[in-house]
């Protein structure tokens, strides 16, 4: 790495205080904040490293139409889990689309298979992970390339419910990919890839050696085939540290082990991270409503929880906090457990974090929020979905509005 390069991880600490108050003021909170110019470093380190191979971008990282079209004027492409994303990241201007069909509803392929006959130049490859899926794109006249996603027994990830490599929901099982592949030109479709993915969150050893696992069988499978593929793709799941000790992943050793691993091929070797692309590019800024001390901790309640940010409730997952208060560095730090506003006992965002004693109107902001954040909000417990600010250089624009009570009963039928 040279001095001038991007550095591998933008920690919380980094961002700008003032500016980050600025906009709870201006906007609101809860108010995710995304840097499109981290989200272009990112590209870049992603680039640097793996420099020999196709980089696509994982969509449902983060779906935010500013930040689609920051990633794909960078030049990846997309990959994509739903017709939804497909779409988005068509208007969003990416000219090759990867579709990823998991147990495909009906009515996303119809919308897959008409866009790759509306769009022009649209460069579409879809990725089937049962062989009957198959039979569902010929009732639908699809006639393009396809690649087949595999399960090749063997996964990664930051917790087992995101460890996918090894899980039967996903992919055909190893040994059947070769009859497949065969049932797959029979048929007269363009078999162009093959694909796996161990699960995401890939950030220690054991998860890196289970990486090179992964890319080895798939590397002796994609050579044992009888029919030359365009691309072998073995997925995505860069992991990023969340907690201030934590090292950033070594991108170069993780890229060569990759190439090392797959060995001599004919095909392109293709990665598809989300979380490494925008995870540390996003904020969520939020405001402390009440503090309360209890004899176990100082309960600070805050308007953000697990409908804003899910990842702590349904992963146990560690998202740094900081208080952006003025006078913070005067305060003396307090142990606090920081809570939402959702009436379940999960919705605690931080547990026993020394923050500069909290007060009522404080604004605090949560870490590496820009992956898997916005996008799994929900309206659980009726509270309106967060607004959405994107940050170019100095300027700084509404990406998504903040829901407001109205939209809640705007889909229900009076009856
Ligand atoms: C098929 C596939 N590709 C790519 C990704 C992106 O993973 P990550 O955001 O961890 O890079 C996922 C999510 O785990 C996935 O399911
Ligand atoms: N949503 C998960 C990542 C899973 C990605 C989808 N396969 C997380 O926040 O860590």
């Amino acid at each position: 790495m040279t001095t001038d390069d991007p550095p591998p991880i933008r920690r919380l600490s980094e961002w700008d205080a003032a500016r980050l108050r600025d906009l709870a003021d201006e906007h609101g909170t809860p108010l995710y904040v995304i840097d499109q110019g981290r989200v272009r470093e990112n590209v870049a380190n992603l680039e640097q490293a793996f420099h020999a191979e196709a980089i696509s971008y994982a969509v449902k990282a983060n779906t935010v139409r500013t930040t689609l079209e920051t990633v794909a004027d960078t030049g990846l492409d997309a990959e994509c889990a739903s017709a939804g994303e497909v779409k988005r990241a068509v208007e969003a201007g990416f000219e090759a689309v990867r579709y990823t069909a998991v147990n495909p509803p009906a009515a996303d392929l119809d919308h897959v298979v008409s866009l790759s006959d509306a769009v022009e130049d649209l460069d579409l490859v879809i990725t089937i992970g049962a062989a009957d899926t198959l039979a569902a794109l010929e009732e639908r006249g699809y006639d393009g390339p396809l690649a087949i996603r595999v399960n090749p027994g063997v996964g990664a990830g930051h917790h087992a419910k995101v460890t996918t490599g090894d899980a039967p929901k996903f992919g055909v099982p190893f040994d059947r990919v070769p009859d497949l592949a065969s049932d797959v030109l029979d048929r007269g479709f363009d078999l162009v890839g093959l694909h796996a993915h161990a699960g995401s969150g890939i950030h220690d050893e054991d998860d890196l050696q289970a990486h090179r696992e992964l890319v080895a069988r798939m590397g002796e499978l994609a050579r044992d085939l009888d029919h030359d593929l365009d691309f072998l793709n073995v997925g995505g799941g860069l992991g990023v540290p969340y907690r201030p000790d934590e090292a950033p992943l070594n991108l170069d050793r993780v890229a060569s082990a990759t190439r090392e691993a797959a060995g001599d091929l004919d095909a392109t070797l293709g990665i598809e991270p989300g979380r490494y692309v925008v995870a540390d590019a996003g904020v969520l800024l939020t405001t402390v409503n009440t503090v309360k001390p209890t004899p176990e901790t100082t309960v600070v309640g805050v308007d953000a929880g697990m409908t804003t940010l899910l990842r702590p409730a349904m992963y146990d997952a560690y998202h740094e906090i900081r208080s952006l208060a003025p006078d913070a560095d005067d305060r003396e730090a307090t142990a606090a457990t920081v809570a939402g506003p959702i009436c379940e006992t999960a919705d605690v965002l931080g547990r026993d974090r020394p923050l500069p004693a909290p007060e009522r109107g404080d604004v605090l902001a949560i870490g590496n929020a820009g992956a898997y954040g916005y996008e799994m909000a929900s309206n659980y417990n009726s509270r309106p979905r967060p607004a959405v600010v994107s940050l170019d250089g100095s300027e700084s624009e509404l990406a998504v509005e903040r829901e407001t009570l109205s939209d809640l009963t705007r889909l229900e039928i009076e009856q």
